[in-house]
């Protein structure tokens, strides 16, 4: 099917009109025409339940966001994701992560393989080093047991391990320590092992393309700093690092045996990886069966996906939704806001899902957009931020929409907590929904001239995300979740969700510069006159105390 450019599509010119009737409607007035709204816009599927009825819409709004998802050829994409056509443009590469969660006997086509028996055949791998690690059966060079995994790695290959540790703590096998190193600051390195022994150390090197700068460094260091707990054997590095990676040349240059590398293909993105190999940690933090129902959890929303109507289908609605706002109403960013501890590095996973995704200014054909494209993913576990930043999304000036994420039961009962936690989401949507009026804030007795500060316009749009517990299933759900709103998002916006070419110039310039810091001789500077009086900064000063 040929999709129109955006802007010609006709549902777009309709949204644009109805948009005229929008700007002016509050949630207040919408909410007191329908009594049965908030449940109206409500739906619940593969255990997540969606209350989209704080959103600055009416059932007009939501047919015309179908319209525009159908004439945007969203059924037929999604289908050629799932049939593993080549749909990253760019990389010429299919994109295939629900692969990695399809059930033994699924059939997934990729250039003519079914690759689910690969991918289970690398989970079945991953799953016998995970229990001889937790049982102790696998020992370091020395026979000791292995108490410390350090998974080195960064962008894909260390946001999505962070998270999952993070947010699956409570199943973790608390008698092993986990640390990440990403950053090629030093100090991530040197904080994380300062009180490890190396004899128990296991180092877990996650690389996609084994080339990356950070990751490279960091292996090396950390190959340097086994050897030195180690007296130079050499033979120690089989036991205390395995990689994880699609390129097994670079892992062998490395100098870890391939035997002990766990693989992945080129069809899994970076930011789509952390059910791939690349979430070995998790792997062994939770225990392979956690780990399966983690997997099982995504699959069960990649299927809510891939075959519910578009008006039920949860990743759809939030999909449109994101648009309704970054295209009509101008909104620069969303705030995810969870309302659970354990997932505190959950915004952070999403931002480079969202906007590595679609932080893009072209079309598939390389034609520069007339719209917005990805908005700002940003967020703070609550009820911190309440503290903190809300005050700018209750009284503001900007608009922005609120994903608000939270549990039925805690995992950690205490007292009346979890009830105050879930009080504070409530009352938080509502307050951004209807805010204030003058009469109620005159009613309190205060004085006309702070009447302006104390009042709350509202009319401020959230989604309101619930589960029941997060289990490891859940997990899966609420990240797969996330990943389908981005393509469906990318789709109607007819970018490439899966390539990130923006991120090269960047890499391509330090390369160029970092002999220039470290060279004695003084470096012929050809850059502009800032960077060229940075780099002479730096030199003359680095050393000093
Ligand atoms: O896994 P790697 O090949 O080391 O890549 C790590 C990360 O770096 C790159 O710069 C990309 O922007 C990310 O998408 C990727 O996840």
């Amino acid at each position: 099917m040929s999709v129109a450019a955006l802007r010609v599509r006709p549902a777009w010119a309709l949204l644009e009109n109805h948009f005229q009737k929008m700007q002016g409607l509050h949630l207040r007035q919408l909410f007191a025409e329908d009594a049965k709204r908030g449940e109206k816009f409500a739906v619940e599927a593969a255990g997540i339940y969606l209350d989209y009825s704080k959103n600055r819409m009416t059932a007009e709004t939501l047919q015309l966001l179908l319209q525009l998802a159908e004439e945007s050829g969203l059924r037929e994409r999604i289908d050629a994701m799932f049939r593993g056509e080549k749909i990253n443009v760019t990389e010429k590469r299919s994109v295939l992560h629900v692969a990695l969660r399809a059930p033994r006997d699924a059939t997934i086509m990729h250039d003519g393989e079914n690759v689910v028996p690969q991918v289970h055949s690398v989970l079945d791998k991953m799953a016998d080093f995970a229990v001889r690690l937790r049982s102790g059966a696998w020992q370091g060079h020395t026979g000791k047991r292995i108490r410390n995994v350090v998974n080195i790695g960064i962008g894909g290959s260390d946001l999505g391990p962070v998270m999952a540790y993070e947010a699956l703590r409570y199943y973790s096998e608390r008698a092993m320590t986990f640390r990440f190193v990403s950053n090629v600051d030093g100090t991530d390195f040197a904080e994380a092992v300062r009180d490890l022994d190396p004899l128990e150390t296991l180092f877990i090197i996650s690389s996609k393309t084994f080339t990356t700068l950070e990751t490279m460094t960091n292996a090396h260091t950390a190959r340097d700093w086994l050897l030195a707990g180690l007296n130079g054997e050499e033979k120690a590095i089989a036991k205390h690092f395995v990689a994880v990676s699609t390129n097994t040349k670079e892992v062998a240059k490395f100098g870890i045996d391939t035997d002990n590398m766990f693989g992945f293909w080129d069809w899994v993105g970076g930011r789509y990886s952390m059910d791939s190999a690349i979430g070995l940690s998790t792997m062994i933090a939770i225990g392979p069966e956690n780990f399966r129902a983690m997997l099982d959890g995504f699959h069960e929303m990649d299927e809510h996906f891939r075959t519910a109507p578009f008006d039920r289908n949860l990743p759809v609605l939030l999909g449109l939704l994101t648009i309704w706002y970054a295209d009509f109403f101008g909104a620069q960013t969303v705030a995810v806001l969870p309302y659970e501890q354990y997932l505190k590095r959950f915004p952070a996973y999403l931002q480079q899902l969202t906007m590595e995704s679609n932080g893009k200014h072209v079309t598939l054909d390389g034609t520069q957009v007339d719209y917005d494209t990805g908005p700002i993913y940003w967020g703070e576990p609550g009820t911190n931020g309440q503290h903190s930043f809300y005050q700018l999304i209750h009284q503001g000036t900007r608009l922005i929409p609120c994903d608000f994420i939270a549990f039925m039961q805690s995992l950690n009962p205490l007292g009346r907590h979890h009830d105050m936690l879930l009080a504070n989401v409530f009352a938080q949507t509502e307050a951004l929904a209807f805010g204030k009026v003058e009469e109620e804030v005159k009613a309190e007795g205060t004085p006309d001239w702070l009447l302006p500060h104390r009042l709350f316009a509202g009319n401020r749009p959230s989604n309101t995300i619930l589960l029941d517990r997060l289990t490891p299933a859940a997990l899966g759900k609420l990240v797969a979740l996330y990943e389908h709103s981005v393509f469906t998002q990318g789709t109607i916006w007819q970018i490439d969700s899966f390539d990130q070419w923006g991120v090269e110039l960047g890499k391509v310039l330090a390369q160029r510069i970092i002999p220039q810091l470290e060279d004695t001789a003084e470096p012929k500077l050809e850059h502009d006159s800032s960077t060229n009086a940075l780099i002479r900064r730096y030199r003359k000063r680095k050393g000093s105390t």
